[in-house]
């Protein structure tokens, strides 16, 4: 199984450290979120993963190999960096010929990752007319052409419209799927919840956190759970029995806070109390990111 290993990764810039000691490992069979507020190094960490940046100390590999060791990078490792590098008087179908043949890959891939990313219908257009949406399936298209088992997507979400997100996320979730080490990269926390299975969490360039989604829910501290049930008063005092801090919530329900929705729900069976609703509340994922990288944004350039 092909994983990416970032080992003491470390970029400066001039006199700022923009990648500073980072380690993580991203694992086959599933979706890495790579998150952080803008500016936090992730593109530049990316771009050191694919041999565009040189790092001033530490090493980032693919299956064990720096890309520029790899004998045919394309069959490793696919990347979408940005929108619109395709040359835009291009067809689509020519551009990925030209990728296909200078990589030595055979044609028919071309075929196949057209119907891959569902751009048959517009494989003889010329990409400078695609909307951002499909311009970006091009990029994954060229991405997967060698049929990499390792894929890298810098925000790869940015600016499509809903269906097109929601396109994008069924899209990594199937590369995972299939095997494959799928690193992606955003800055919003609620795109993360919805497609990675693992986070690695960066400020500033450091790693703040390298964790599953429900892990950080509950180790973050800031995971809630919204309950109703019949048997409230009690319920709430057999909760606070058991560590758990319960407020009041809206309409009637209790909102918990240091015990997972699991533990709150076999606690309940447990009692033979009867839970009408037991709902992890999802923006509080949203609440232990900024408090997790509150210490680490950069308020350089923003207005007063
Ligand atoms: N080639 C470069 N020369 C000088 N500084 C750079 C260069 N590339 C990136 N930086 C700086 O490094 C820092 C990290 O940038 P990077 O693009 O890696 O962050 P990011 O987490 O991807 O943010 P964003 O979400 O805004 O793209 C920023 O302060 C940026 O200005």
């Amino acid at each position: 199984m092909t994983t990416i290993e970032v080992q003491g990764l470390t970029k400066r810039y001039g006199p700022e450290t923009v990648v500073d000691d980072l380690s993580f490992t991203v694992e086959a069979g599933q979706v890495t979120g790579f998150l952080g507020p803008n500016g936090a190094g992730k593109s530049t960490t990316m771009r050191m993963i694919l041999g565009l940046a040189a790092p001033d100390r530490g090493s980032a590999t693919i299956g064990g190999r720096r890309y520029g060791d790899l004998p045919v990078p394309m069959t490793e490792v696919g990347a979408l960096l940005e929108a619109g590098a395709v040359h835009g008087s291009r067809k689509a179908y020519d551009h990925l010929l030209a990728l296909a043949v200078s990589n030595g890959l055979p044609r028919r891939r071309v075929d196949e990752v057209l119907a891959r990313t569902g751009l048959e219908g517009v494989a003889g257009k010329r990409a400078g007319g695609f909307s951002l949406g499909m311009r970006q399936r091009l990029g994954i298209a060229a991405a997967l052409l060698g049929e990499p088992q390792v894929l890298i997507f810098d925000e790869p979400v940015n600016g499509l419209d809903p269906e097109g997100i929601r396109w994008m996320r069924d899209f990594m979730r199937s590369l995972a799927r299939e095997g494959r080490a799928v690193l992606l990269s955003s800055h919003l926390m609620s795109e993360m919840a919805q497609t990675a299975d693992h986070l690695i969490v960066i400020g500033r360039g450091r790693l703040l956190a390298d964790t599953s989604i429900s892990e950080l829910m509950h180790v973050g501290g800031g995971g809630t759970v919204l309950l109703r049930t019949p048997g409230r008063e009690v319920f709430a005092r057999r909760l606070t029995a058991a560590g758990a801090t319960v407020r009041e919530g809206p309409d009637s329900a209790l909102v918990v806070s240091g015990m997972t929705s699991g533990e709150i729900g076999r606690l309940a069976a447990y009692d033979g109390i009867v839970l009408t609703e037991l709902t992890p509340q999802r923006a509080s994922l949203e609440d232990t990111f900024m408090e997790m990288t509150r210490d680490s944004l950069d308020y350089q350039g923003t207005a007063a």
